[in-house]
């Protein structure tokens, strides 16, 4: 072991021991199957697992194990082993809860034993998972294990992807995708079962799903339609809300995993997590068998990079077998994400850097070590302001258990937590469900489209008021409601609930024509919806930045990435031009087809795709018409040289431009601005910004001017 690295004090052999509940948070490695109602003992299957080594090689998008191994795994799985009782449950029960291990199966094996058996009838079966990734991996893993080709029985459909035919019969899919459906059917009557995956997660989709299928379930019984059943799973949620939200549903508990995991503990405190997870990496790596693939959990994008730039130069001079790196986070093109599956040549170490869109659900194979920094970025919204907070806060237990569980789900692992046993002990049982802390505008379009009254809509937990007065306060801005209270959506609303992006973005489109741009709004909130199309790696950053110098407009970043999207449509050598100007090939593909998907939205409401040229003033206009709640004004007014950079939003809140902005350079600043995004990291930055005229406002926004005027 290389000395540099034996710093880190993990407490040798700290192992978890059999399940322990509290409050509904399971703890890993358990030797035996016990299935029985709510705590009774009546009904107890007990079955021995079989430890079994899998080491098989999954290729071909992400597997390519042989049909015969994909059915001796499936049989080794708990929820396998006592299918026919869990069966009787799903038959017995409307509702039910499962809860059961990480890697147990229940995300693989439910849907399939309950398609086995066509206890669907003539609907279907939809399986929500909160990350398209996993949504994506598991219809994969899925479609292999039942022998069929992906899109025909088993499918999958997320944001700008819809792989599914008439045929299918077990379709995974991200919450959000099923919400859009619930608007155009509440009833959700394609669907004779409806599984909620990861509840635990709690996103605002999920959480307005809870409430969907209640509502659905309770009107197709009195309208004596078929029955809608629904089954909520997690490992790691809290039994007892749940419970009481589902008018006290059975909750059937699971015990029983196929490895076990080893939990390590650091035994003093971490003061640098990146430095700490480094350490660990190469600690283990000097010794772990090559087939031993690291799993890493940081907080994001640029962490990630930063990590792997220092694994890469101390990977020269280590010790242990060659290292293949692999990133993976949300921002990331989804090709990319799948890559993470791919395997590593033989006798290379995969080591994959993950945000927490690998902490649910996912299996990667041949993980055997979760290093676990114990952090998340968590976004959090004010109202008032219009603010996005992010910041770097520790993970709840569940979390930490959900990490943990990404390792013993293909061998026996373990977990490596960079703080220590204390540190884990006090943190919060579950995290904050973001329907108590994100923005709500885009859930309350959908709501309303889907006909629901949002005050008497029921959820497990109630937003604060304010972020409701907020979110309807700005669909009724953008014309999108007819008014705040018991809300109906407008002409123009029920068009903007058509688009899966957000209300002010598709504001934005539907404005276009009046402002003959429809062609340059479509390439604009097309790259605005995927992630950064700028490429600045660590050490090019000079020669990165001079590159970009090319495509800048004085008028903002809105127009620089215009330019940039434009000059990638017409480059022929589209990967090499890339290249060359330190663009994001992938990001800016992928914005290619979500121009496509939206451009096909637009033509479907008969809109005209004309094109402004060069006018990038209408441009600008039009983008106004969406985003005229995003405008700030130079402190002190126009001219106002001393508060030069700094400026004030039309919440009242102080703000200046992102040092990455475009319009850092312009001298005079630009007495007025539009943004994106604004972001509290320390200070208040405005992201993704553009000059525009104050009286633009006045002519887009009259009545919102005259009431910013007014609060000035
Ligand atoms: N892509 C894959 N490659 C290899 N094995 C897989 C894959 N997907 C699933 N498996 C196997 O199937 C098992 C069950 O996975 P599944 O996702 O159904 O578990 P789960 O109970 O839903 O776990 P979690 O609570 O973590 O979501 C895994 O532990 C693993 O052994």
């Amino acid at each position: 072991m290389d000395s540099k690295y034996t710093s880190m004090g993990i407490e040798n052999g700290a192992k978890t021991n059999g399940v322990k509940r509290k409050n509904g948070v399971e703890h890993i490695k358990v030797k035996k199957i016990k299935l029985a109602n709510e705590g009774t003992v009546a009904h107890n299957i007990k079955v021995e697992t079989n430890g079994h080594n899998n080491n098989n090689v999954h290729e071909n998008k992400i597997v390519n194990e042989k049909p015969q191994d994909l059915q001796e795994a499936r049989r080794q799985l708990p929820v396998y082993m006592v299918r026919n009782r869990l069966l009787e449950e799903i038959k017995k029960h409307d509702t039910m809860i499962l809860i059961g291990e990480t890697g147990s199966g229940k995300t693989t094996q439910i849907p399939q034993l309950i398609h086995e058996q066509r206890l669907e009838g003539a609907g279907a079966i939809a399986v929500t998972q909160p990350r398209r990734v996993a949504a994506i991996t598991i219809a994969l893993r899925v479609a292999a294990e039942m022998n069929t080709e992906i899109g025909s029985i088993v499918g999958y459909s997320v944001r700008f992807e819809d792989v599914t035919s008439p045929r299918t019969k077990v379709k995974y899919m991200t919450d959000g995708m099923l919400l859009r459906e619930a608007i155009l059917d509440p009833l959700l009557k394609k669907y004779s079962i409806v599984v909620l995956d990861e509840a635990h997660e709690r996103t605002v989709s999920t959480d307005v799903l809870f409430g969907i299928v209640k509502l659905a379930q309770k009107e197709r019984n009195e309208k004596k339609l078929n029955p809608l059943k629904v089954i909520v799973m997690s490992a790691t949620m809290d039994v007892d809300s749940f419970k009481k939200y589902f008018n006290n549903c059975p909750v059937i508990y699971l015990e029983g995993r196929t490895y076990p995991v080893t939990i390590y503990h650091s035994k003093m405190k971490q003061e640098d997590y990146q430095y700490a997870a480094v350490c660990t990496i190469f600690q283990l790596h000097a010794t772990a068998p090559a087939n031993h693939d690291f799993l890493v959990f940081l907080t994001g994008q640029e962490e990630i990079e930063t990590v792997m730039y220092n694994i890469k130069q101390i990977a020269k001079e280590a010790t242990g077998p060659p290292i293949r790196v692999c990133p993976l986070y949300a921002g990331l093109p989804p090709a990319k994400q799948l890559q993470v599956w791919r395997d590593a040549p033989p006798g290379t170490r995969k080591i994959i850097l993950a945000t927490n869109i690998a902490e649910a659900s996912v299996t990667i194979p041949r993980i055997q070590c979760v290093i676990d920094t114990g952090v998340v970025k968590e976004r959090t919204w004010s109202g008032g302001t219009g603010a996005e907070r992010l910041s770097v806060r520790a993970t709840s237990q569940a979390a930490c258990w959900q990490r943990a569980g990404r390792a013993g789900r293909t061998q026996a692992g373990a977990a490596y937590r960079l703080y220590t046993a204390a540190d884990f002990r006090a943190r919060p049982m579950h995290q904050t469900p973001e329907i108590l802390r994100c923005p709500l505008a885009s859930t309350m379009l959908l709501l309303i489209a889907a006909g629901v009254e949002p005050s008497t809509f029921p959820l497990i937990d109630t937003p604060p008021p304010d972020s409701v007065k907020a979110s309807l306060s700005l669909l009724k801005e953008l014309g999108a409601i007819d008014s705040e209270v018991n809300p109906k959506l407008t002409v123009i609303g029920k068009k903007m609930s058509t688009f899966p992006i957000e209300p002010k973005y598709s504001k934005v489109l539907l404005c276009a024509p009046e402002y003959n741009c429809l062609d340059e709004a479509l390439s604009l909130i097309a790259v605005l919806s995927s992630e950064n199309v700028f490429h600045t790696p660590m050490h090019k950053r000079e020669e990165a930045i001079k590159m970009k110098q090319k495509f800048l407009s004085p008028l903002g970043d809105h127009i620089t990435l215009l330019n940039v999207f434009k000059a990638f449509s017409k480059a022929p050598l589209k990967k090499q031009w890339c290249k060359e100007n330190y663009l994001n090939h992938k990001n800016l593909t992928y914005a290619c087809e979500v121009r496509q998907q939206l451009l096909a939205i637009c033509l479907k409401l008969n809109m005209t795709v004309t094109s402004c040229g060069q006018a990038y003033d209408q441009v600008l206009k039009c983008l106004l018409c969406g985003l005229f709640t995003n405008c700030a004004w130079q402190r002190g007014g126009a001219g106002g040289a001393r508060a030069a950079g700094r400026y004030v939003t039309a919440a009242g809140a102080a703000a200046a431009l992102h040092p990455a902005s475009a319009l850092q350079a312009l001298r005079p600043p630009p007495p007025a601005l539009l943004y994106s995004e604004l972001l509290v990291t320390g200070r208040s930055y405005m992201l993704t910004v553009s000059a525009i005229q104050p009286q633009w406002l006045q002519q887009v926004a009259p009545e919102y001017a005259r009431r910013c005027r007014a609060n000035r």
